[in-house]
């Protein structure tokens, strides 16, 4: 390794064999703004001891996965976590002993995992978001400006779809989307939410912001806002086909928050929106 290479910020991915896993571990070591210091797993994972890149089937990377994340923090400026929310609020605690920036994509994170990384959040930087790519996150500015400019006349819904492993719902996005929704309208969205109808639910509520998942097949992740009004009606969608716009994101996220105070951030302060 060269002496400018050494200087790169090191980065460690948690989850490494996970869909996203794979996926920022050929993004990072790729990159020639960041080396990919460390890979980690759950314990018991058949990847634990062998070289990632054999693992996933292609050439050395020089990096073994292990199930040791303080080990791992040690060595590393930036933590990139897609994993699981129990896992992601223990790995925020030592990331922030570790002084490392921690990335977090996983989603599903429910109150309580919110408050523990709040807590964390004082020691180190935080960035997480449902979704890492530019498309979203800029979809998310539109759908408040839409929210502001229309009344309840127009009903709001979140139509999200995901592979069929996935398993949380709505999906981080669609919540994003949700929250910008009811942002727009002046309103708290827990209030207004009507997710997972079924049955004789009655008409829908004047104001409500509804949310509804399909799950199938290899879906990347789709994404419609609908503003459903009497006589038209405006849809703002986002497709994503590959998961590397998460995983450039989310690499992107991991050299902002190099410079920045201890604190949460979103990928709207990285991108500027
Ligand atoms: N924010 C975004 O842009 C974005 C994009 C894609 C996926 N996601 C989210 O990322 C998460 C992962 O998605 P995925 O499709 O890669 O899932 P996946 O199931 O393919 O991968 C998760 C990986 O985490 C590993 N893991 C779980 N607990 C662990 C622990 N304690 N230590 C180390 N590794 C652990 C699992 O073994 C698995 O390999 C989900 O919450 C998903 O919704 C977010
Ligand atoms: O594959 C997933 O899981 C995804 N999760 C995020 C979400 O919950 O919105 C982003 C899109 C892909």
């Amino acid at each position: 390794m060269s002496e400018t290479t050494m200087t790169l910020p090191g980065i460690v991915i948690t989850g490494a064999s996970g869909r996203m896993g794979q996926m920022l571990v050929r993004t990072v070591s790729a990159s020639n703004q960041a080396r990919l210091v460390a890979c980690l797993e759950r314990p018991g994972h058949a990847w634990i001891g062998q070289d990632v890149g054999i693992a996933m089937g292609g050439p050395v990377l020089g990096v073994t996965v292990s199930d040791d994340p303080l080990e791992a923090f040690s060595k590393a400026q930036a933590v990139i976590d897609f994993t699981a929310p129990q896992a992601t609020v223990e790995f925020a605690a030592l990331a922030a002993q570790a002084r490392a920036v921690h990335v977090i994509g996983t989603t599903g994170l429910e109150a309580a995992h919110l408050a523990r990384l709040s807590a964390a959040a004082r020691h180190a930087v935080i960035v997480r978001a449902g979704n890492m790519s530019l498309g979203v996150n800029l979809l998310v500015q539109l759908t408040r400006k839409v929210a502001e400019a229309l009344d309840a006349d127009f009903d709001i819904e979140v139509v999200e779809a995901h592979h069929r492993h996935k398993v949380d719902a709505p999906s981080g996005t669609a919540l994003m989307l949700g929250e910008a929704a009811a942002a727009g309208r002046g309103v708290n969205l827990a209030e207004v939410s009507d997710s997972g109808r079924d049955g004789i639910t009655g008409a829908r509520g004047r104001g409500r912001i509804g949310f509804a998942a399909i799950r199938g097949g290899d879906i990347v992740g789709e994404h419609d806002v609908i503003f459903a009004g009497e006589g038209e009606r405006i849809v703002l969608r986002h497709v994503a086909t590959d998961r590397t716009i998460f995983a450039r994101g989310a690499l992107r996220a991991a050299l902002w928050g190099q410079d920045r105070e201890p604190g949460e951030y979103s990928m709207a302060d990285v991108l500027g929106l």
